[in-house]
């Protein structure tokens, strides 16, 4: 669905890719997890035509977004950060924008914005924040185009909204696309995700599926502070310490991504070798 090879790209003098390479395969959730600058909503852009890159290949759905094709654009939905919408109420953004989407589904789209409680009766100027986010999400969702990018979707969403999010993404329709999320709250979205991608220094640091996280790599708590003695990665919590350790046991445990990105982010090359010492026998990649 996502084959990246050989991918540079730069905003005038300054680098952000240089020798990427990417290949995503299977439709599911995709976590892109990186530190703030690391080019993830430049990745984004790049995969849904809004950027062109200077050198390599990207193919995407076997198109090369930066053509623009009608018959790309229309299998592909981009929520960005941030946007601009017109003061217009939401059945008048289905009416307008759903005939660019083939696969729109209406009824879907009634019953996102109902979970969403998203004002009908309002126009986007005079909605928050959090109420425009959830609109274009909703809306982004019941596109069903087979490629849904989202840029931080959580941010700015309260904690009901960050719930109704998680009960819409769980719904059996997504199941055959690829939604790819950036986002910083990994906690929020850690059950849903299939696959996660890390990118440190214009590179994919690290690409893996859940199983083969759970399988390679043990994450726990410990009152014992010697327990964490050759682990990966530690920290205080409390009067526990939390650890990322090389899993011996080849019992498949819960990832906390975000114990796992500040593992890789201190010891990237302790994570990477746990990996490369146990892979379970399932996919390559997404
Ligand atoms: N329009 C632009 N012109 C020049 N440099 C840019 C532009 N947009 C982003 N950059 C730079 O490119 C790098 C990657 O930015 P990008 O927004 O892709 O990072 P990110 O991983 O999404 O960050 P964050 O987690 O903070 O959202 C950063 O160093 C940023 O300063």
């Amino acid at each position: 669905m996502i084959h990246i090879s050989e991918l540079a790209f730069n905003y005038a003098s300054k680098p952000v890719y240089a020798d990427f390479s990417l290949k995503l395969t299977q439709p599911g959730v995709v976590g892109l997890f990186g530190r703030n600058g690391s080019g993830k909503s430049t990745l984004l852009k790049i995969l849904s035509g809004l950027l062109f890159p200077d050198h390599g290949k990207v193919e995407v759905l076997h198109y090369e977004p930066k053509r623009r094709l009608p018959a790309f654009l229309e299998q592909v939905y981009f929520v960005p950060e941030e946007f601009h919408l017109p003061d217009i109420k939401i059945a008048a953004l289905q009416k307008h924008h759903a005939p660019f989407y083939p696969k729109f589904s209406h009824p879907d789209f009634v019953r996102y914005s109902e979970i969403f409680e998203i004002p009908q009766d309002k126009g986007f100027a005079t909605m928050s924040l959090g109420q425009k986010k959830k609109a274009v999400i909703a809306f982004a969702l019941a596109t069903h185009t087979p490629l849904l990018l989202m840029d931080e979707p959580t941010n700015g969403l309260d904690i009901m909204g960050r719930a109704q999010f998680k009960q819409i993404m769980s719904g059996p329709e997504h199941a055959d696309r690829l939604v790819l999320i950036s986002t910083h709250q990994a906690h929020d979205l850690e059950n849903l995700m299939n696959h996660v991608l890390f990118v440190d220094g214009g590179k994919i640091a690290l690409s893996a599926s859940m199983p083969q996280l759970q399988s390679a790599l043990h994450l726990g708590i410990t009152d014992d502070f010697s327990q964490t003695e050759g682990c990966i990665y530690h920290e205080a919590l409390g009067n526990q310490w939390a650890y990322v350790a090389a899993n011996h046991h080849n019992h498949a445990g819960k990832i906390n991504l975000e114990l796992l990105y500040k593992a890789l982010s201190i010891n990237k090359q302790g994570v990477l070798d746990a990996m490369s010492k146990n892979q379970p026998p399932v996919e390559k990649s997404a």
